[in-house]
């Protein structure tokens, strides 16, 4: 189901590795300053947390997007694990998912079920040795807690990423629409965005939201299912989101798993995209996955600094 701020409802390294930092993306070539002049712009991505394949590449679509312009671009995120953290003073941080599960109105015996869920299924959506196709049909999970609860209030226990709030009022202020993807629930990731004051007109959320009965009881989900691994245009049909947008071919996708990779497959044209990962658990295992399908790589980084950069640098004008 979407929704939006603005009322609209229908709702890559040779090896595995890949370059630290700006090794290779900001240093400076003989002869020349223009490349050091990226570096010097985007000092963020000289931090030890990026990781980047190919680091020519992604220079390229990092100008490029610059030089196309704040009017042809939008930005398409993942929420939990993305916008917000995966953990704080080395514990976990709660998803949308968790917020509605640790709330006081779920059961004690709700929550031993969800717990039980989250020890089971987890393990799965993060495995590095399944193929998508064998994920996809373990995903019903994202609808397991429908029966468990009433109205769950967020009492914000999440913790968004530092920068959160510069991500969005730099997007805002540019009129750059966000698109929010998520196979969390949707309700409490609009309540947290709300509580931090950037629910903006420009900011679109496409996930779950619940439905209760005449009791206030929680019976179910909204519309299709939204689960990790079906972040794609097959959930958006009808909501003409992104033909709205046709004119907007330069993309910037944030996620968080490989599942979020999809997320931009029903934009009718894609002239640039930069698809920015954040590898927050099992790093080493999951490292070369990530380098092959993400431009940009941010192993355990808690922060949005290196988002931020980029659209400081996208954004200001020549
Ligand atoms: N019952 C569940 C189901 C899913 N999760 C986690 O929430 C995340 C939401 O999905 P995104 O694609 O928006 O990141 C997902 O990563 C699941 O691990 C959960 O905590 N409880």
């Amino acid at each position: 189901m979407v929704s939006g701020a603005a009322g609209l409802r229908a709702g890559s390294a040779a090896s595995t590795g890949g370059h630290r930092g700006l090794e290779g993306l900001g240093a400076p070539r003989a002869g020349g300053g223009t490349e050091r002049g990226l570096c010097l712009q985007v000092p963020e991505l000289e931090k030890a947390t990026v990781r980047i394949r190919q680091p020519e590449r992604v220079r390229g679509i990092i100008r490029s997007l610059r030089e196309q312009g704040v009017t042809k671009l939008q930005v398409i995120s993942d929420f939990d694990m993305t916008l917000s953290r995966f953990g704080c003073n080395g514990r976990r941080c709660p998803t949308s998912h968790n917020i509605l599960d640790n709330s006081h109105v779920i059961s004690e015996d709700g929550k031993k079920k969800l717990k039980d869920l989250l020890h089971y299924y987890y393990p799965i959506e993060i495995d590095p040795n399944r193929t998508l196709e064998e994920k996809r049909p373990l995903m019903w999970w994202a609808g397991a807690g429908a029966e468990h609860g009433n109205t769950a209030l967020c009492n914000g226990h999440s913790c968004s990423r530092d920068g959160f709030k510069e991500f969005f009022d730099q997007l805002h202020k540019n009129n750059v629409p966000l698109f929010i993807f998520s196979a969390g629930v949707g309700d409490i990731l609009e309540e947290i965005i709300r509580q931090a004051n950037v629910f903006y007109s420009n900011v679109s959320v496409v996930s779950n939201y619940m439905d209760f009965n005449d009791d206030g009881v929680l019976t179910h989900f909204k519309g299709p299912l939204i689960h990790t691994y079906n972040k794609n245009n097959s959930v958006l049909q009808g909501t003409g989101y992104f033909q709205q947008l046709s004119t907007r071919t330069s993309i910037i996708l944030l996620g968080d798993s490989i599942g979020d990779l999809t997320m931009a497959d029903g934009v009718p044209s894609v002239e640039n995209i930069l698809k920015i990962g954040f590898l927050n658990d099992k790093v080493e295992e999951r490292r070369g996955k990530y380098l092959d399908s993400y431009d940009i790589v941010l192993e355990s980084d808690e922060t949005l600094d290196v988002v931020n950069g980029i659209l400081r640098y996208i954004l200001t004008e020549t």
